[in-house]
This record gives structure tokens, C-alpha cells and sequence, in this order.
């Protein structure tokens, strides 16, 4: 393996200030092919300003992302997804008035060639278990269906890596079982993988091979599961409030 594809992601000294509040600063993280890694942390802690960053969505004040050997353009978030870094967002990412096939579509059409779009979705749709629902109008299906579509949608996209803004948040058990299935099997085909920001921490300890911790922006701890579930300083931060919620 080359040294550049030793990591898929690189975060290098990013910082990202709003005015006064400096939500993150001076952040390294690698994430490499095959893996799934967790980025966690309290409330506030920067995490969904790190995926904005990584994604494109934000400019870095300060810093590089490196993905797949190149450097990201700061704040172009079609530069990152055309690459194959894939986002969803914290309160789901799909059309509500739409059908779920033509959802799932939307998520084909930057990288997929328009010869095997139809394949594409009903691929993305099996492995979601929507099949049945393709028809359906988006908003017109329960919440945990809907969390399932935005999955769905990033999925279709092929991304090499994929980055799940708390995907877990209102699906019932049988429903975070089908989307952690799906993570690992994603995972294992083709070096990809996926960074995971969850404030399930029953999920994240089953599913990530490293966590990284955030705390007040700053980086906190960085291990395997149990490393990061044994740390006092994350139990103190962190896993306390998690574990009693
Ligand atoms: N667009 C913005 N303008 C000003 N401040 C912001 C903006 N986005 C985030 N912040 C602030 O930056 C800090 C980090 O927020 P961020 O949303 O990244 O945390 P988080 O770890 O994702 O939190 P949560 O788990 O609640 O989603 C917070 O103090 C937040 O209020």
C-alpha cells in the first residue's frame, strides 16, 4: 500500500472560529480505508463543525484535509463529494416530497454513470430494507424510514468514504441493527470507509474500530473502544452523561 492511501482522510491542524468562539481547534485525525471511525463528544464539543469542515461544507479558518492524496479545497463541498467523501446531516438529508426511488436517485447522480443508476438504487434500497417503499412519498413515511432513505441516498453515491452525521438518532432497535449491518458490510468492499459522529455510544463502542474524543473543541482522547471506555478523562467529559442518559 502507497503511504498516501495509509490514510483516506487527513486532518491536519484544522482550527474554525465563529467570531469569538473558537468551536475547533488545532484538530489532527486520520481516518484509513476499511475503517469505521467515531468522532464523539458532548454537546457543543465541535463535532458537527469538523464534519462541515472535512465535508466541505465549511471553510477551515486554519488547516489542511488531505483525501485520498489530495488536498480539499477549503469550503467546496462539491470538490469533496465528486472526490467520494459522502455526507449526511444531523436531521436527515432527503426531499420530503419526493418519491424514495427518485431520493435514492439523487444520491447516484454525481458519481454514478446514468447507465447504472437504476441498478444503483434498488442496490441501495435492498441493503436498507426499502424496497417495498420505493413508490412511497419520503415524507410520507415514519421517522426511522426516513433516516433509513437519507442512508440510502449517501450509500448510492458509492463514496469511499462516508460520513454519517448521527444516524441513529429516533430508530428504534430493529432499525440501528439494519443500519450497523449495513455499515459493516459497507466497509469491508473496496478500502472504503466511514466516519461516524453518534451520540449512541451502546452503537459506536459495536461498531467503530477507533474513536477519536472531542471536548470544548479540542482533541480530548483517542483509542479502541475499550481504551475509550475505560479513560477517566472521557467518563469524566463524556461517558458519565452518555452512559445515564
Ligand atoms: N454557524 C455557527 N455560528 C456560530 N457558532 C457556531 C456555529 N456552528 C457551531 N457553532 C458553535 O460552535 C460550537 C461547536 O458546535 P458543534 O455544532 O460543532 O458541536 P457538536 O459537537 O456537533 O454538538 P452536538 O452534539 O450538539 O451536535 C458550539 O459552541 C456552537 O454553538
Amino acid at each position: 500500500m502507497s503511504i498516501e492511501m495509509q490514510s483516506l482522510l487527513q486532518v491536519e491542524a484544522v482550527s474554525r472560529r465563529f467570531g469569538g468562539l473558537v468551536a475547533v481547534k488545532d484538530l489532527d485525525l486520520e481516518v484509513r480505508p476499511g475503517e469505521i471511525f467515531g468522532l464523539i463528544g458532548p454537546n457543543g464539543a465541535g463535532k458537527s463543525t469538523t464534519f462541515n469542515v472535512i465535508s466541505g461544507f465549511l471553510a477551515p479558518t486554519s488547516g489542511k484535509v488531505t483525501f485520498a492524496g489530495k488536498a480539499l479545497p477549503g469550503g467546496k463541498a462539491g470538490a469533496a463529494s465528486q472526490a467520494g467523501l459522502v455526507r449526511t446531516f444531523q436531521h436527515g438529508s432527503y426531499v420530503r416530497n419526493m418519491s424514495v426511488r427518485d431520493n435514492i436517485r439523487l444520491g447516484t447522480l454525481a458519481r454514478i454513470a446514468p447507465g447504472n443508476r437504476i441498478a444503483k438504487v434498488r442496490e441501495a434500497a435492498d441493503l436498507l430494507g426499502l424496497t417495498e417503499m420505493l413508490d412511497e412519498i419520503a415524507g410520507n413515511l415514519p421517522h426511522g424510514l426516513q433516516r433509513l432513505v437519507s442512508i440510502a441516498i449517501s450509500i448510492a453515491a458509492a463514496p469511499k468514504l462516508l460520513c454519517l452525521d448521527e444516524p441513529l438518532t429516533g430508530l428504534n432497535e430493529t432499525e440501528v441493527t439494519t443500519v450497523l449491518r449495513v455499515l459493516n458490510g459497507y466497509r469491508e468492499s473496496d478500502g472504503r470507509a466511514i466516519l461516524l459522529v453518534e451520540h449512541n455510544m451502546k452503537a459506536v463502542m459495536k461498531i467503530c474500530d477507533r474513536i477519536h474524543v472531542l471536548h470544548h473543541g479540542e482533541f480530548l482522547a483517542s483509542g479502541n473502544p475499550a481504551e475509550i471506555q475505560n479513560n477517566p478523562k472521557v467518563i469524566e467529559a463524556y461517558l458519565g452523561q452518555a452512559n445515564a442518559s
